[in-house]
């Protein structure tokens, strides 16, 4: 199996029989800690590899990481088509740093790189220089109730141009998007599953919720 010796194994905790089931991508990257926070948040949390677990999730995380790497197993693995094609059918999707990079329609470099595709946001890599750049801080998320968030950005990207008239911009640092809504798809430009506050995964769960409530 691909990745299988990057990902720590546990077992899936008991969950409600009405939990809806989210997919962390588990090529590269941060999948265990997104798939404890969405637990934390009453989700059942599974690890996507294949195009059948793909096909059985209500909503996907794409994690941070590497996301050439990421959008090149993606193509390896023959799931980059499925992916898309479900995208298109509402599947709830959030991307978080290397998975906001991902699921951008363009991105600010010449360098081609695979990419899902789907927001309608340019987005510019490492723009906040490179590892040793990276910082915690507290933010303003439109929509998160409880005061600023805790989140890390670790050699994070950000939006340089938002392209379409349906795009939220829920936060921003320096003038510049770094939290994004579009429909079901929301994107963050740095890492909200390393502080320990899950307020971006609880809304990201009810969304996947009411979606399945009402498709
Ligand atoms: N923490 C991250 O996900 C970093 C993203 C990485 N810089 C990239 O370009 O893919």
């Amino acid at each position: 199996m691909p990745g299988d010796r990057l990902v720590h194994r546990e077992p899936a905790p008991d969950v409600p029989a009405d939990a809806p089931r989210i997919g962390v991508l588990a090529l590269q990257g941060d999948v265990l800690e997104h798939l404890r926070a969405l637990r934390r948040c009453g989700a059942e949390a599974v690890e996507v590899r294949t195009a059948e677990q793909l096909a059985a999730v209500d909503g996907l995380v794409l994690p941070g990481g590497e996301s050439t790497t990421i959008g090149k197993l993606l193509e390896r693995f023959g799931l980059m088509p499925l992916l898309r094609e479900r995208i298109v059918d509402g599947l709830p999707v959030f991307g978080t740093c290397a998975g906001m990079i991902l699921l951008s329609d363009e991105l600010d470099q010449d360098r081609a790189q695979p990419l899902v595709g789907g927001l309608a946001v340019r987005t510019r890599r490492n723009a906040y220089g490179r590892q040793v750049d990276s910082f915690d801080t507290a933010l303003e998320v439109t929509g998160v109730e409880g005061g600023p968030l805790d989140v890390s950005f670790i050699r994070a990207p950000r939006v340089e141009a938002v392209l379409g008239t349906d795009v939220e911009v829920l936060a921003e640092v320096d003038g510049h998007a770094v939290v994004v809504r579009q429909g079901r798809l929301l994107a963050a430009a740095f890492h909200p599953e390393v502080t320990g506050d899950d307020r971006l995964h609880a809304a990201f769960v009810d969304t996947v919720r009411q979606v399945r409530r009402a498709p």
